[in-house]
Protein backbone atom coordinates (compact mmCIF):
# COMPACT_ATOMS: atom_id res chain seq x y z
CA UNK A 1 0.00 0.00 0.00
CA UNK A 2 3.07 2.49 0.80
CA UNK A 3 3.61 3.54 -2.89
CA UNK A 4 5.87 6.45 -2.43
CA UNK A 5 8.14 7.58 0.70
CA UNK A 6 10.43 10.57 1.50
CA UNK A 7 13.75 10.53 3.50
CA UNK A 8 15.96 13.56 4.78
CA UNK A 9 18.91 11.11 4.81
CA UNK A 10 20.64 11.30 1.04
CA UNK A 11 22.53 8.82 -0.38
CA UNK A 12 25.51 10.59 0.18
CA UNK A 13 24.80 10.94 3.53
CA UNK A 14 24.48 7.16 3.72
CA UNK A 15 27.80 6.12 1.85
CA UNK A 16 29.51 8.36 3.96
CA UNK A 17 28.41 6.71 6.70
CA UNK A 18 28.37 2.97 6.48
CA UNK A 19 27.58 2.53 9.78
CA UNK A 20 23.86 3.59 9.52
CA UNK A 21 22.75 1.01 7.03
CA UNK A 22 24.56 -1.63 9.16
CA UNK A 23 22.13 -3.16 10.90
CA UNK A 24 23.90 -3.45 14.40
CA UNK A 25 27.23 -1.16 14.00
CA UNK A 26 28.27 1.96 16.64
CA UNK A 27 26.86 5.11 15.58
CA UNK A 28 24.89 7.08 17.26
CA UNK A 29 27.34 9.97 17.87
CA UNK A 30 26.64 10.80 13.62
CA UNK A 31 23.28 9.54 13.82
CA UNK A 32 22.06 11.94 16.22
CA UNK A 33 24.65 14.56 14.53
CA UNK A 34 22.51 14.66 11.52
CA UNK A 35 19.00 14.43 13.79
CA UNK A 36 20.47 17.79 15.30
CA UNK A 37 20.14 19.70 12.05
CA UNK A 38 17.66 17.46 10.41
CA UNK A 39 14.68 17.65 13.17
CA UNK A 40 14.77 21.44 13.45
CA UNK A 41 15.19 22.19 9.44
CA UNK A 42 12.38 20.37 8.17
CA UNK A 43 10.34 21.19 11.21
CA UNK A 44 10.52 25.00 10.69
CA UNK A 45 9.40 24.28 7.60
CA UNK A 46 6.09 22.72 8.88
CA UNK A 47 5.61 25.42 10.74
CA UNK A 48 6.27 29.01 8.51
CA UNK A 49 3.53 27.27 6.28
CA UNK A 50 0.67 26.83 9.34
CA UNK A 51 1.54 30.27 10.35
CA UNK A 52 1.13 31.89 6.97
CA UNK A 53 -1.97 29.80 6.61
CA UNK A 54 -2.93 31.06 10.16
CA UNK A 55 -2.44 34.43 9.46
CA UNK A 56 -0.49 36.07 12.39
CA UNK A 57 2.83 36.76 12.97
CA UNK A 58 5.89 34.50 15.21
CA UNK A 59 5.41 37.10 18.08
CA UNK A 60 1.31 36.12 18.43
CA UNK A 61 2.41 32.69 18.91
CA UNK A 62 2.72 31.91 23.03
CA UNK A 63 3.80 28.47 23.36
CA UNK A 64 5.47 25.60 21.18
CA UNK A 65 4.69 22.57 21.87
CA UNK A 66 7.61 20.67 19.84
CA UNK A 67 7.84 16.27 19.63
CA UNK A 68 9.97 13.99 17.76
CA UNK A 69 11.13 10.61 18.15
CA UNK A 70 14.30 11.39 15.76
CA UNK A 71 16.06 12.64 18.14
CA UNK A 72 17.37 13.78 21.96
CA UNK A 73 19.19 16.61 23.02
CA UNK A 74 19.45 19.54 25.21
CA UNK A 75 18.96 22.91 24.26
CA UNK A 76 16.25 20.46 22.47
CA UNK A 77 15.04 21.21 18.74
CA UNK A 78 12.00 23.49 20.32
CA UNK A 79 14.95 25.61 21.20
CA UNK A 80 16.05 25.83 17.65
CA UNK A 81 12.74 25.95 16.28
CA UNK A 82 11.81 29.17 18.47
CA UNK A 83 15.39 30.53 17.44
CA UNK A 84 14.83 29.58 13.03
CA UNK A 85 10.84 30.86 13.61
CA UNK A 86 11.61 34.62 15.29
CA UNK A 87 9.35 33.09 18.58
CA UNK A 88 9.32 35.45 21.34
CA UNK A 89 12.39 34.45 24.02
CA UNK A 90 9.38 34.29 26.67
CA UNK A 91 7.92 31.90 24.88
CA UNK A 92 6.56 28.53 26.81
CA UNK A 93 8.33 25.30 25.25
CA UNK A 94 7.65 22.23 25.62
CA UNK A 95 9.30 19.47 24.39
CA UNK A 96 8.72 15.97 23.79
CA UNK A 97 11.00 13.27 23.21
CA UNK A 98 10.82 9.24 22.27
CA UNK A 99 6.97 9.72 22.62
CA UNK A 100 6.72 7.17 19.27
CA UNK A 101 4.35 7.46 17.07
CA UNK A 102 0.99 8.49 19.58
CA UNK A 103 2.80 11.79 20.18
CA UNK A 104 1.16 13.58 17.49
CA UNK A 105 -2.14 13.05 19.50
CA UNK A 106 -0.09 13.75 22.66
CA UNK A 107 0.81 16.88 21.52
CA UNK A 108 -2.76 18.33 20.02
CA UNK A 109 -4.29 16.93 23.60
CA UNK A 110 -1.26 19.21 25.54
CA UNK A 111 -2.29 21.91 23.62
CA UNK A 112 -5.61 21.48 23.96
CA UNK A 113 -5.18 21.63 28.00
CA UNK A 114 -2.66 24.75 27.55
CA UNK A 115 -5.15 27.08 24.93
CA UNK A 116 -8.04 26.74 27.27
CA UNK A 117 -6.41 27.09 30.67
CA UNK A 118 -4.66 30.46 29.38
CA UNK A 119 -6.31 32.82 28.50
CA UNK A 120 -5.07 34.29 24.61
CA UNK A 121 -2.48 31.35 24.15
CA UNK A 122 -2.10 30.58 20.93
CA UNK A 123 0.24 27.18 20.57
CA UNK A 124 2.17 26.03 17.74
CA UNK A 125 2.42 22.46 17.33
CA UNK A 126 5.51 20.69 15.53
CA UNK A 127 5.71 17.68 14.66
CA UNK A 128 8.99 16.70 12.94
CA UNK A 129 10.39 13.28 12.21
CA UNK A 130 13.31 11.89 9.88
CA UNK A 131 14.53 7.91 9.89
CA UNK A 132 17.97 9.04 11.44
CA UNK A 133 18.45 7.08 14.43
CA UNK A 134 16.61 4.23 13.41
CA UNK A 135 17.31 3.65 9.88
CA UNK A 136 19.25 0.62 9.77
CA UNK A 137 19.76 -2.52 7.37
CA UNK A 138 17.84 -6.15 7.70
CA UNK A 139 18.54 -9.11 9.98
CA UNK A 140 17.26 -12.56 9.26
CA UNK A 141 16.29 -12.71 13.30
CA UNK A 142 14.87 -9.37 13.54
CA UNK A 143 11.72 -9.71 11.42
CA UNK A 144 9.56 -6.54 13.61
CA UNK A 145 12.84 -4.27 12.87
CA UNK A 146 12.21 -5.18 8.82
CA UNK A 147 8.50 -4.57 8.61
CA UNK A 148 9.42 -1.01 10.40
CA UNK A 149 12.21 -0.05 7.71
CA UNK A 150 9.14 -1.25 5.00
CA UNK A 151 6.64 1.41 6.24
CA UNK A 152 8.29 4.25 7.88
CA UNK A 153 8.95 7.74 6.53
CA UNK A 154 9.97 11.26 6.81
CA UNK A 155 7.46 14.09 7.28
CA UNK A 156 6.61 17.07 9.42
CA UNK A 157 3.72 18.82 9.84
CA UNK A 158 2.80 21.93 12.10
CA UNK A 159 -0.41 23.69 13.45
CA UNK A 160 -1.33 26.48 15.49
CA UNK A 161 -3.88 25.82 18.51
CA UNK A 162 -6.11 28.49 20.73
CA UNK A 163 -9.34 29.51 22.05
CA UNK A 164 -12.01 31.63 20.89
CA UNK A 165 -10.63 32.95 17.72
CA UNK A 166 -10.71 36.55 16.73
CA UNK A 167 -12.35 38.11 13.56
CA UNK A 168 -9.12 37.33 11.58
CA UNK A 169 -8.76 34.01 12.70
CA UNK A 170 -10.79 30.84 10.74
CA UNK A 171 -10.60 27.80 12.85
CA UNK A 172 -10.42 24.28 10.53
CA UNK A 173 -11.04 21.87 13.47
CA UNK A 174 -12.20 21.70 16.76
CA UNK A 175 -10.72 19.72 19.88
CA UNK A 176 -13.80 18.75 21.35
CA UNK A 177 -12.40 16.43 23.76
CA UNK A 178 -9.26 14.35 24.63
CA UNK A 179 -8.30 11.45 26.10
CA UNK A 180 -5.59 8.64 26.66
CA UNK A 181 -5.96 5.37 27.44
CA UNK A 182 -3.15 2.27 27.80
CA UNK A 183 -4.50 -0.78 26.54
CA UNK A 184 -3.37 -3.66 29.46
CA UNK A 185 -1.13 -6.32 28.52
CA UNK A 186 0.15 -4.60 24.86
CA UNK A 187 3.20 -3.18 27.21
CA UNK A 188 6.22 -5.49 24.70
CA UNK A 189 4.09 -4.69 21.79
CA UNK A 190 5.93 -1.68 20.14
CA UNK A 191 9.33 -1.45 22.07
CA UNK A 192 11.80 1.30 20.27
CA UNK A 193 15.11 1.12 22.89
CA UNK A 194 18.32 3.44 22.57
CA UNK A 195 21.69 1.57 21.57
CA UNK A 196 25.25 2.46 20.60
CA UNK A 197 24.01 1.37 17.50
CA UNK A 198 21.08 4.28 17.63
CA UNK A 199 17.04 3.28 17.89
CA UNK A 200 16.45 -0.37 17.93
CA UNK A 201 12.57 -1.23 17.73
CA UNK A 202 10.84 -4.08 17.94
CA UNK A 203 7.11 -4.17 16.05
CA UNK A 204 5.21 -7.60 17.72
CA UNK A 205 3.21 -9.41 14.76
CA UNK A 206 -0.06 -9.13 16.97
CA UNK A 207 -0.18 -5.10 16.49
CA UNK A 208 -2.86 -5.19 14.43
CA UNK A 209 -4.90 -7.88 16.32
CA UNK A 210 -4.23 -5.44 19.38
CA UNK A 211 -5.57 -2.11 17.90
CA UNK A 212 -8.71 -3.53 16.27
CA UNK A 213 -9.37 -5.85 19.63
CA UNK A 214 -9.34 -2.94 21.54
CA UNK A 215 -10.97 -0.39 19.43
CA UNK A 216 -14.37 -0.99 19.86
CA UNK A 217 -14.47 -0.23 23.61
CA UNK A 218 -11.95 2.72 23.12
CA UNK A 219 -13.95 4.35 20.53
CA UNK A 220 -16.96 4.14 22.83
CA UNK A 221 -14.99 5.76 25.55
CA UNK A 222 -14.39 8.50 23.34
CA UNK A 223 -17.04 9.55 22.58
CA UNK A 224 -18.56 8.95 26.43
CA UNK A 225 -15.78 11.64 27.31
CA UNK A 226 -16.99 13.83 25.20
CA UNK A 227 -20.51 13.40 25.58
CA UNK A 228 -21.32 12.85 21.75
CA UNK A 229 -23.90 10.35 20.61
CA UNK A 230 -23.02 9.26 17.53
CA UNK A 231 -25.26 6.23 16.78
CA UNK A 232 -23.92 5.27 13.13
CA UNK A 233 -20.41 5.47 12.95
CA UNK A 234 -20.09 5.83 8.93
CA UNK A 235 -22.67 8.39 9.36
CA UNK A 236 -22.03 12.33 10.13
CA UNK A 237 -18.35 10.72 11.19
CA UNK A 238 -14.97 11.88 9.81
CA UNK A 239 -12.15 9.79 10.41
CA UNK A 240 -8.75 10.42 11.21
CA UNK A 241 -6.31 7.46 11.72
CA UNK A 242 -2.92 6.94 12.30
CA UNK A 243 -1.78 5.33 9.19
CA UNK A 244 0.47 2.76 11.22
CA UNK A 245 0.11 0.04 8.42
CA UNK A 246 -1.69 -1.21 5.99
CA UNK A 247 -3.01 -4.09 8.39
CA UNK A 248 -4.19 -1.84 11.24
CA UNK A 249 -6.31 0.07 9.04
CA UNK A 250 -8.08 -2.87 7.15
CA UNK A 251 -8.45 -4.27 10.56
CA UNK A 252 -10.52 -0.89 11.82
CA UNK A 253 -12.28 -0.62 9.26
CA UNK A 254 -13.87 -4.36 9.73
CA UNK A 255 -13.74 -4.50 13.36
CA UNK A 256 -15.99 -1.04 13.06
CA UNK A 257 -17.89 -2.17 10.30
CA UNK A 258 -17.03 1.19 7.98
CA UNK A 259 -17.20 2.11 4.70
CA UNK A 260 -14.36 2.15 2.00
CA UNK A 261 -14.33 5.73 2.24
CA UNK A 262 -14.16 6.51 5.48
CA UNK A 263 -10.56 5.83 5.93
CA UNK A 264 -9.13 7.62 2.53
CA UNK A 265 -7.64 10.42 4.04
CA UNK A 266 -5.48 7.68 6.40
CA UNK A 267 -5.03 5.44 3.46
CA UNK A 268 -3.95 8.62 0.82
CA UNK A 269 -1.09 9.63 3.29
CA UNK A 270 0.30 5.58 4.14
CA UNK A 271 0.31 5.41 0.32
CA UNK A 272 1.98 8.41 -0.33
CA UNK A 273 4.39 9.19 2.51
CA UNK A 274 4.43 6.11 4.60
CA UNK A 275 3.85 5.81 8.84
CA UNK A 276 5.49 9.03 9.51
CA UNK A 277 4.75 8.31 13.17
CA UNK A 278 4.04 11.52 15.60
CA UNK A 279 3.61 13.76 12.23
CA UNK A 280 1.34 11.54 10.31
CA UNK A 281 -1.75 12.67 12.03
CA UNK A 282 -1.25 16.23 10.85
CA UNK A 283 -0.84 14.71 7.38
CA UNK A 284 -4.23 13.28 7.88
CA UNK A 285 -5.88 16.75 9.27
CA UNK A 286 -4.09 18.46 6.30
CA UNK A 287 -5.71 15.98 3.83
CA UNK A 288 -8.90 15.84 5.66
CA UNK A 289 -9.31 19.42 4.89
CA UNK A 290 -8.27 19.21 1.32
CA UNK A 291 -10.62 16.90 0.73
CA UNK A 292 -13.28 18.64 2.24
CA UNK A 293 -12.77 21.60 0.50
C1 LIG B 1 3.38 -5.00 7.51
C2 LIG B 1 1.98 -5.34 6.97
C3 LIG B 1 1.50 -4.20 6.11
C4 LIG B 1 2.10 -6.61 6.11
O1 LIG B 1 0.77 -7.02 5.77
P1 LIG B 1 0.50 -8.30 4.83
O2 LIG B 1 -0.98 -8.53 4.83
O3 LIG B 1 1.20 -8.10 3.54
O4 LIG B 1 1.22 -9.50 5.53
P2 LIG B 1 0.92 -10.20 6.94
O5 LIG B 1 0.43 -9.25 7.97
O6 LIG B 1 0.09 -11.41 6.67
O7 LIG B 1 2.39 -10.66 7.31
C5 LIG B 1 3.16 -11.50 6.45
C6 LIG B 1 4.02 -12.40 7.29
O8 LIG B 1 4.89 -11.57 8.07
C7 LIG B 1 4.70 -11.83 9.46
N1 LIG B 1 4.82 -10.57 10.20
C8 LIG B 1 4.13 -9.44 10.01
N2 LIG B 1 4.49 -8.51 10.89
C9 LIG B 1 5.47 -9.06 11.65
C10 LIG B 1 6.26 -8.60 12.73
N3 LIG B 1 6.11 -7.35 13.19
N4 LIG B 1 7.17 -9.43 13.28
C11 LIG B 1 7.32 -10.71 12.78
N5 LIG B 1 6.61 -11.18 11.76
C12 LIG B 1 5.69 -10.39 11.20
C13 LIG B 1 3.29 -12.37 9.55
O9 LIG B 1 3.12 -13.14 10.72
C14 LIG B 1 3.22 -13.23 8.29
O10 LIG B 1 3.94 -14.42 8.53
P3 LIG B 1 3.42 -15.84 8.03
O11 LIG B 1 3.42 -15.72 6.54
O12 LIG B 1 4.46 -16.77 8.57
O13 LIG B 1 2.08 -16.01 8.62
C15 LIG B 1 0.97 -5.60 8.13
O14 LIG B 1 1.34 -6.77 8.83
C16 LIG B 1 0.88 -4.46 9.09
O15 LIG B 1 0.28 -3.40 8.83
N6 LIG B 1 1.44 -4.67 10.28
C17 LIG B 1 1.47 -3.64 11.33
C18 LIG B 1 2.71 -2.81 11.19
C19 LIG B 1 3.00 -2.09 12.49
O16 LIG B 1 3.45 -2.71 13.46
N7 LIG B 1 2.78 -0.77 12.53
C20 LIG B 1 3.02 0.02 13.73
C21 LIG B 1 4.23 0.88 13.44
S1 LIG B 1 4.75 1.70 14.83
C22 LIG B 1 3.72 2.98 15.08
O17 LIG B 1 2.97 3.35 14.21
C23 LIG B 1 3.75 3.59 16.44
C24 LIG B 1 5.07 4.04 17.04
O18 LIG B 1 6.16 3.89 16.49
O19 LIG B 1 4.98 4.62 18.16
Amino acid sequence: MVEKRHFYLSDEMLRESPSITAYSSPSLTRRQELADVGVPELGVEAARKAMSDWGKQASDITHLVASTSSSGCMPGADCELARLLGLRPSTKRLMLYQTGCHSGCTALRLSKDLAENNPGARVLVVCAEVCTLSLRGPSASHMGNLIGQAILGDANGALVVGCNPTAEEHAMFELVSACQETVPGTEEALVSKLREEGIVYTLDRDIPRHVSGSVEWLVELVLQEATVSVPDLNEEVFWVVHPGGRGILDRIESKLGLGEKKLAASRAVMRQYGNTRCSSVILVLEKMRRMSE
